[in-house]
């Protein structure tokens, strides 16, 4: 039984969530689509899995359907890909009025999500989601973006799906590390937003038996927050948590090495330890979330000299002139944005300028 999730952003989509939902995408797209061509872009690892099977189900729904899959990981959401995807479409005839299908986890969606932005000015997409992180994060909201050596998802752009199929039988491939990465997401949603879930992820005995519920719990959390700030003005930045630091360890790498949840997940407990040195979280706080993200098998330290994360951190995305929003939290379930002047960061974190 699928759970239709809508999510009310200037412009509207719905969100499919259901065990085995992944076989309806092809009835699903041709709900949204204008007319019946669509290329999927996919992974090297992705493809071999899941590609056939969405091909048929497109097909069957009278879809023309051509596939490019690009090397799995981290490193290929970069330029080359974009231009690789963008030559793709020409090849295949991509018109305006088709569909770009992203069939994978947050790297396909957020490269491909970037490429229909772009490519004629804008092309219709929908989300496939394959990892955890994909389906409980980065196929709802829009954001879509390549990185640069000099920065995380420095360009970008804010284009919504017209549909999301979200299928957590898929997540049965998925391996260990990074189902973990995606519950660094997970745990970012309870820190910001909710207690509940926080106390839930605690107690919580076999945690892939409680999937649905947990991706829906999940994906509402973040529609909420998108619905209220879809161009990120204020609350939207929330979602931003672990990400200062996160993504500073991601660039340091090169974009290799570390998963973006655990990256943000050793974000999260650092910024908060260095919060309550400042006085601005309580007591506490910081050995709680290592506890919940220790409990899934992720990091709490950065792999890397704090000196040389925040340095890197300077150029954040949260920046604004002379000022950094940094997200930091009340208490489990309830964050908020703190403000300080950029010469100020290294101090915040005990560091001399
Ligand atoms: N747009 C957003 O709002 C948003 C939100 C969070 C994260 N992100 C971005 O998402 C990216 C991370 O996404 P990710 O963790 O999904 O990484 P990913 O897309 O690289 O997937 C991780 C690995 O899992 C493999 N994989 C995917 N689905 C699989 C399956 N079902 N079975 C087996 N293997 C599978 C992939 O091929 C890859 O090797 C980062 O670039 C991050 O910046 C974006
Ligand atoms: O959707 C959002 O907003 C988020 O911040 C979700 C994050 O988990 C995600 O990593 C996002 O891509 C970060 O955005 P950025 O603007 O900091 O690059
Ligand atoms: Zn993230």
């Amino acid at each position: 039984m699928a759970d239709i999730i809508p999510v009310k952003t200037g412009r509207a989509y719905d969100i499919h969530l259901g065990r085995g939902i992944l076989a309806e995408t092809g009835r699903l797209a041709a709900g949204v689509a204008r007319t019946r061509k669509a290329v999927i872009v996919t992974d090297t690892h992705v493809g071999p899995l899941y590609g056939a099977r969405i091909t048929a189900s497109l097909e069957a729904a009278g879809f023309e359907a051509p596939l490019y899959a690009f090397e799995a990981g981290e490193a290929s959401k970069n330029m080359r890909t974009l231009q690789a995807l963008y030559r793709f479409f020409a090849q295949s005839d991509l018109t305006r009025a088709d569909l770009v299908v992203a069939l994978g986890g947050g790297v396909v969606g957020d490269a491909a999500g970037f490429a229909a932005a772009t490519y004629m000015r804008g092309v219709d997409f929908i989300q496939v989601p394959t990892t955890l992180l994909a389906q409980v994060d980065s196929s709802v909201g829009g954001k879509t973006a390549v990185d640069l050596p000099e920065g995380k998802n420095l360009a970008g752009a804010f284009w919504q799906p017209r549909l999301v199929v979200c299928d957590p039988d898929v997540l049965d491939t998925l391996d260990d590390e990074n189902f973990a990465c995606g519950m660094g997401e997970v745990a970012k949603h309870a820190c910001i937003r909710s207690r509940a879930l926080y106390d839930r992820l605690l107690a919580c005995g076999d945690i892939r038996a409680e999937l649905p519920e947990i991706i829906a719990e999940n994906v509402r959390i973040k529609r909420d927050v998108v619905e209220h700030d879809e161009r990120e003005k204020g609350e939207r930045m929330l979602l931003n948590f672990g990400h200062t630091l996160g993504h500073a360890i991601e660039k340091c790498l090169h974009y290799t090495g570390i998963s973006h949840g655990a990256a943000v997940a050793a974000g999260m407990h650092l910024i908060t330890l260095h919060a309550e040195q400042n006085g601005l979280t309580p007591p506490g706080t910081a050995t709680r979330i290592d506890t919940l993200l220790k409990k899934y098998g992720l990091p709490t330290a950065s792999p890397l000299p704090l000196e040389e994360v925040v340095h890197a951190a300077l150029n954040d995305k949260k920046r604004a002139g002379g000022s950094i929003h940094l997200v930091l939290l009340k208490g489990i379930g309830d964050a908020f944005i703190h403000t300080v002047p950029v010469a100020d960061l290294p101090a915040f974190f005990g560091l001399s300028a």
